[in-house]
């Protein structure tokens, strides 16, 4: 699978956090849920797997984005992230609503499945940063969330899947629309960087890093099949 990856631009401040999940990502895109996605050999019951916690993931996310929203001054910002929140519900009603029943689940069945080790982890970090920490904080935490979903989304449409199900969600990572969305968080992460000191961005750094390492280990759970040990 070739790379496509966007860095971002050269210098700013979001190319700054890149560098801090930049090994991580490299693992992200030869993992063989990734691999299997793209070749159509992944098992259908670990992408059943993959949306059954990520619907509970979005539900945390789109609170972790409201958090992030509330921290923010400019109205613009306000305004993007509330956006983004509402959006993060959205897919997970109706992007997963069609993957599902194309996957032969029923909402009731995702309902039913427990919040997973990894899910729990990686939004409690989430949550706790985007209510405890500052909003470049806030921001750096939700950033991996976008681009590295974006820039897996692109690597992927290069070859597409074989499997129509597992198009879908290709497409819709891929999408235009996406592009613009992850675009707008990252010009936002840049303009906080002249105003965010050295240990606050040091703290920035590894929410990015802790976050996107998060994006390996949940779609490494969902392929290993991880469930709570007792
Ligand atoms: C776990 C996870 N991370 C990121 C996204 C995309 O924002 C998603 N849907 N799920
Ligand atoms: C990052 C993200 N992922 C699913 S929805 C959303 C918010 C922007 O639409």
């Amino acid at each position: 699978m070739s790379d496509v990856r966007d860095e971002g631009g050269q210098d700013g401040f979001a190319a700054e956090l890149w560098s801090a999940g930049a090994a991580t990502y490299d693992a992200i895109v030869a993992h063989p849920f990734l691999t299997g996605l793209s070749d159509g050999t992944l098992p259908r019951e670990a992408f059943a797997a993959f949306v059954a916690q990520d619907s509970h993931y979005l539900q945390a996310y789109a609170r972790a984005l409201a958090l992030t929203a509330a921290r923010a001054t400019d109205p613009a910002a306000v305004r993007m992230f509330s956006a983004h929140a509402a959006n993060a519900i959205a897919v997970e009603q109706d992007l997963h609503a069609r993957l599902l029943a194309e996957l032969g689940l029923s909402s009731a069945d995702v309902a039913a499945t427990p919040v997973g080790p990894t899910t729990l982890a990686y939004t409690s970090y989430l949550l706790a940063v985007c209510a405890t920490g500052t909003y470049a904080e806030a921001v750096a935490a939700v950033l991996p969330c976008y681009w590295v979903y974006r820039d897996v989304g692109r690597t992927l449409l290069e070859r597409s899947s074989p499997d129509p199900v597992y198009a879908t969600w290709i497409a819709t990572y891929a999408s235009p629309e996406f592009d613009a969305v992850v675009e707008a968080v990252v010009a936002t992460a840049d303009a906080l960087g002249p105003s965010t000191g050295p240990a606050e961005r040091a703290r920035c750094r590894t929410h990015f890093a802790t976050t996107t390492r998060y994006e390996w280990m949940f779609w490494d759970a969902a392929w290993t099949g991880l469930t709570w040990p007792v």
